[in-house]
């Protein structure tokens, strides 16, 4: 078998003192698709930022291939939540796609094949006819879209999206998740959703966060998942319909 992608021993996290990861321990396998699931301030985007070496653990230990996450920061494309734009700013959606594209240390010139990286990604997430028009002026999910054409654009092993079906609606849901199947056929693929409604069926395992990580490397949402802060019933998307996957709990007295 492989080696992992992503390994966690025992990973404690907590900000100023507050304990937000638990002794998480999971691995995340090649070409794996990983939805992280959990209620409202569970602790995904932070576990998610661990994964990256955006924070460093309390305890434990993190590694992705075999290394720290920060010494291959460059395996990663990753589409944070909410990303924030400075509306007085004047960027178009081609130059936000080629920041993708600019090397640490090596300044800002911008080569022709980096034009056509931007153009290509563009064209394959379906937004290719708004790169002159500034970002600002996309709805949310057309710019949720161009970030993930910007995530893609140096083809990382692991592409990571913090609740990238926020803005968008079901048809368009049903597309992303299409899309990312088929990138899932050459890369590892993690989702954070806290939202069981738009959980895809070609998700291949699951971690459902809620200070402790409980991972099942299967696509469903067990009773233990449940019992860590859900409410049911559970609904999955798949082939432009949601279905349930899981009873509907009996009522209690
Ligand atoms: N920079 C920070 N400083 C202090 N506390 C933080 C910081 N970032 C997040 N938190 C807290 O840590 C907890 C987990 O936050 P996190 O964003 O990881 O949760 P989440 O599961 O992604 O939530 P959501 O589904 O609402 O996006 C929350 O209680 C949050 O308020």
């Amino acid at each position: 078998m492989d080696d992992p992608v992503i390994e966690l021993s025992n990973v404690s996290f907590s900000y100023d003192g507050v304990p937000v990861v638990q002794n998480a321990s999971f691995t995340v396998a090649q070409k794996e698709f990983l939805a992280i699931i959990g209620p409202n301030g569970g602790g995904k985007s932070t576990l998610v930022k661990l994964m990256l070496g955006l924070l460093k653990p309390d305890a434990g230990r993190i590694r992705v291939l075999g290394k720290r996450p920060k010494k291959v920061s460059h395996c990663f494309g990753y589409v944070p939540q909410d990303v924030s734009i400075n509306r007085s700013f004047p960027i178009s959606v081609l130059d936000v796609v080629l920041m993708g594209r600019l090397r640490r240390h090596k300044g800002v010139r911008i080569r022709q094949q980096d034009y056509e990286a931007a153009c290509h990604f563009l064209e394959l997430l379906g937004v290719a006819q708004y790169k002159e028009r500034r970002i600002d002026d996309l709805s949310g999910g057309q710019r949720e879209r161009v970030f993930i054409a910007r995530a893609l654009t140096t083809d990382p092993d692991i592409l990571i999206l913090d609740e990238p079906t926020a803005s968008v609606d079901t048809a368009g849901r049903t597309e992303l998740y299409a899309l990312l199947r088929d990138l899932n056929r050459t890369k590892t693929i993690i989702v954070v959703s806290h939202d069981l409604m738009v959980m895809s069926s070609y998700v291949t395992a699951v971690a459902c966060v809620n200070q402790q990580v409980y991972y099942h490397d299967k696509n469903e949402i067990t009773n233990e998942m449940l019992d860590m802060g859900y409410q049911c019933p559970v609904e999955l998307i798949a082939h432009g319909q949601p279905h349930r996957i899981l009873k509907t709990h009996e009522e209690g007295p």
